[in-house]
């Protein structure tokens, strides 16, 4: 079966990776590529490394462009996709970069975005317990937040397994520029940011803490409290996630360790390391590998997880390709790859 797919927000980073993946996919033919101020370029000129795309043209995002094709894809700004989506077929499968159906909370919704709730989309994390059996034939999926993305995956085996307390997670990560998007912002000019690290969105306002919150929260079948801090790092691409949280009382090192072992020995995208060895991530660039690693400090009473993951790659592009061949019925990581890129 070969899918007819359109990309909104190709000029942009979400958008462009996107692309870079689905021309090597084997059940996809390109359709519509389309932008907003950049309607009427060519790909080429803004998106160089999509050489096979370089001379189709960016239609302006618009549901007549996007209508008639079996998949869309929006990585649009928050809040520009709900109303097109309200417009596509039922029968189109719509899959969402950006945040509009991502909570399950609508008051969570307005305290972080400040507008009126969109709605609540199957949660495209498929290794999350639960979260295959829903994407599977869905018509509507909701691509996590890159920090989720890292998060969930480093914490959740824990939760789902009962060997972690519910309160007092502490979640630090650094995420690459790109992860901002590709539109002009000050804090992200190259001076700015070569060269040292920097903290935002502090004291739990970074509006991805309430979608870790649920996440964890499902999994632990309890509400979790967390402090989740994001910092900016000097790359271009990846987040490097800290995620520490105290495990229950008279909880052994072997259990707390097994508890990870088995929620990803069968998955082909979630990698625990071998002992000893830690997560980088430059092993994961362009890949939709997630690779993490667990110490238990029995000091602290705490189990540390780290996780890389490409922001662009399994933390919005390939995630949603992945989701969209199990909704779509496809092999899980068709058209995907677990090879990085080195040095
Ligand atoms: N970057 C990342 O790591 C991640 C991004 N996402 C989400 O993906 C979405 C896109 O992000 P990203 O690619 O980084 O952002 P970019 O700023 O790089 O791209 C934004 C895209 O949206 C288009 N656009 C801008 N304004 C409008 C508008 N008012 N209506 C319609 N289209 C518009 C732009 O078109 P033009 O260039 O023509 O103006 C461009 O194609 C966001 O919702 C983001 O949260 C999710 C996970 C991770
Ligand atoms: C480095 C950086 O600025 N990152 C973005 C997160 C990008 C992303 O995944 O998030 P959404 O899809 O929810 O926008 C931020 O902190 O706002």
């Amino acid at each position: 079966m070969t899918l007819r797919v359109a990309v909104s927000g190709a000029s942009g980073y979400a958008g462009g990776e996107v692309l870079r993946l689905l021309t090597s996919h084997p059940n996809v033919d390109i359709g519509s590529i389309t932008a907003h101020s950049n309607a009427g370029q060519k790909l080429g000129g803004l998106q160089p490394h999509l050489h096979a795309l370089a001379d189709r043209v960016l239609e302006p995002t618009e549901v007549d462009v996007l209508r008639g094709h079996d998949v869309v894809f929006l990585a649009l700004p928050h809040g520009a996709s709900a109303e097109i989506a309200a417009e596509l077929s039922d029968d189109t499968l719509v899959i969402d970069a950006g945040a509009d159906h991502r909570l399950e909370n609508s008051e969570m919704w307005e305290k972080f975005y400040g507008s009126p709730h969109a709605g609540t989309w199957p949660y495209g994390l498929p290794e999350l317990p639960g979260a295959r059996e829903k994407l599977q034939n869905a018509k509507r999926i909701a691509v996590p937040g890159c920090y989720p993305t890292g998060s969930l995956l480093g914490l959740a085996p824990g939760f789902s397994a009962g060997v972690l307390q519910p309160e007092d997670v502490v979640i630090v990560a650094a995420s690459g520029t790109s992860g901002a998007g590709k539109s002009l912002k000050p804090h992200l000019l190259g001076s700015e940011v070569m060269g040292g690290m920097s903290p935002y969105g502090v004291g739990g306002s970074h509006r991805h803490t309430p979608e870790i919150v649920q996440g964890l929260s499902n999994a632990a079948g309890e509400d979790i409290t967390l402090s989740f801090t994001p910092t900016l790092a000097p790359m271009s691409r990846g987040i490097l996630t800290t995620a520490t949280a105290r495990y229950k009382p008279g909880v052994d090192v072997a259990t707390l360790r097994a508890a990870w072992e088995t929620a990803y020995q069968h998955e082909h995208f979630v990698h625990l390391l071998p002992e000893g060895q830690w997560p980088t991530t430059k092993s994961v660039v362009g890949s939709n590998h997630v690779v993490m690693q667990l110490a238990v400090d029995e000091e602290a009473g705490r189990v540390v997880v780290v996780v890389a993951v490409d922001n662009l790659t399994k933390g919005t592009a390939g995630g949603a390709i992945q989701s969209m061949n199990i909704a779509m019925g496809f092999a899980e990581e068709t058209g995907l790859n677990t090879q990085g890129v080195a040095p």
